[in-house]
């Protein structure tokens, strides 16, 4: 074994159970605060969203993360190992993709995963064993049938997949990905959201970056919010789109329901209301119901949204309602 693995081996212990942990955490640009004083905890075999408006210091704090952007003030833990310091130590064990993929353009994409192969912490001479890895890792991001055309000729969408194919040669422990579907349509960004799937099912923590709400929600299981460059939510998904304390009913008489449930009923949509919850929770409201002879076409408890958290942490006057009123 070499020193080199030893060492990643020793740099190993998060027994806080974090595989990226950050303290106070601040990065200024001049008199511009871009991220302001960050506490990140990220689980080993979490899939971390890490939410933002555009300009909301996501892509600074991906960059402090991996060493390639040095943070003003504040801590940095990632693998166990403080970075920049020992940052070297456990990079052979993330993959990654900041800022879009990069890619010598004149080259095929396999030639390119080769030389980043070549590179890497298995650099060396089984070209064998190379070409599998890079062939795998094509296969997984749906490159596979890939020709020999250079990187130039990619669509946006093909650049992405193969940055991320280039993020996972080393079977890394730990993902860290910006903005990792991009110019992807929507069923590269199914694939993707698939693979992450696979791969966090397989072990592997992974970290994204977004400023796509809907995509946080689909494949995320924590979230943190970034607001101006400030972590304004840091939690669990399933405790952030919490009960409500209503309950949603779907019936084929809306009427019915509403005559029987009168001020309890808070909004009505079509064959769906939304009722204050009342003791006894949903069983009892579903007796109630069918005993009253309204037939039911299902009730459950109603959830918070993450969007509905998020406007209402982040507020007017944020990035994001600066956001809406623009586009408005
Ligand atoms: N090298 C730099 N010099 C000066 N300002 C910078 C630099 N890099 C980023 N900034 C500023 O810091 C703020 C945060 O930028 P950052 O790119 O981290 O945001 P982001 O949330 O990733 O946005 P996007 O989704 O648009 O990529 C922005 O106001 C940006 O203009």
């Amino acid at each position: 074994m070499s020193t080199r693995q030893t060492q990643r081996i020793d740099a190993r212990p998060p027994s806080s159970g974090l595989v990226i942990e950050t303290r106070g955490v601040t990065k200024r640009f001049g008199s511009h605060v871009a991220v302001d004083d960050v506490d990140l905890h990220v689980a080993e075999g979490a899939r971390y969203g890490f939410l933002g408006p555009n300009g909301s210091g996501k892509t600074t704090m991906v960059r402090m993360l991996l060493g390639l952007v040095y943070a003003t003030r504040g801590e940095i833990t990632v693998l166990g190992a403080t970075v920049p310091h020992r940052v070297a130590d456990v990079l052979p064990e993330i993959g990654a993709m900041v800022e879009g993929p990069a890619a010598y353009p004149h080259l095929s994409g396999r030639t390119n995963l080769a030389l980043l192969d070549a590179s890497g912490p298995r650099r060396g001479r089984d070209g064998q064993r190379r070409r599998g890895r890079v062939e795998e890792v094509l296969e997984r991001v749906g490159l596979a049938a890939v020709d020999r055309r250079p990187v130039r000729t990619y669509s946006l969408g093909m650049r992405q997949r193969l940055g991320l194919a280039g993020a996972l040669l080393n079977r890394p422990r730990l993902l860290v990905l910006d903005e990792p579907t991009n110019g992807l349509d929507p069923h590269g960004i199914r694939e993707v959201r698939d693979l992450l799937i696979e791969l966090n099912a397989a072990g592997t923590t992974v970290f994204l970056s977004s400023h796509l709400l809907a995509e946080i929600e689909a494949l995320c299981t924590t979230v943190g919010v970034v607001d101006r460059g400030r972590l304004v939510l840091e939690d669990a998904l399933d405790a952030v789109r919490g009960p409500t304390g209503r309950l949603v009913v779907r019936t084929p008489d809306p009427d019915g329901a509403a005559r029987l449930l009168g001020r309890a009923v808070a909004e009505r949509h079509d064959h769906t209301l939304v009722v204050d919850a009342a003791p006894g929770g949903p069983s009892a409201l579903a007796r109630h119901l069918v005993e009253h002879g309204v037939p039911l076409d299902g009730l459950a408890e109603q959830r918070r949204s993450l969007e509905d958290v998020v406007v209402a942490l982040t507020g007017p006057g944020s990035d994001t309602a600066r956001d809406r009123r623009d586009r408005a």
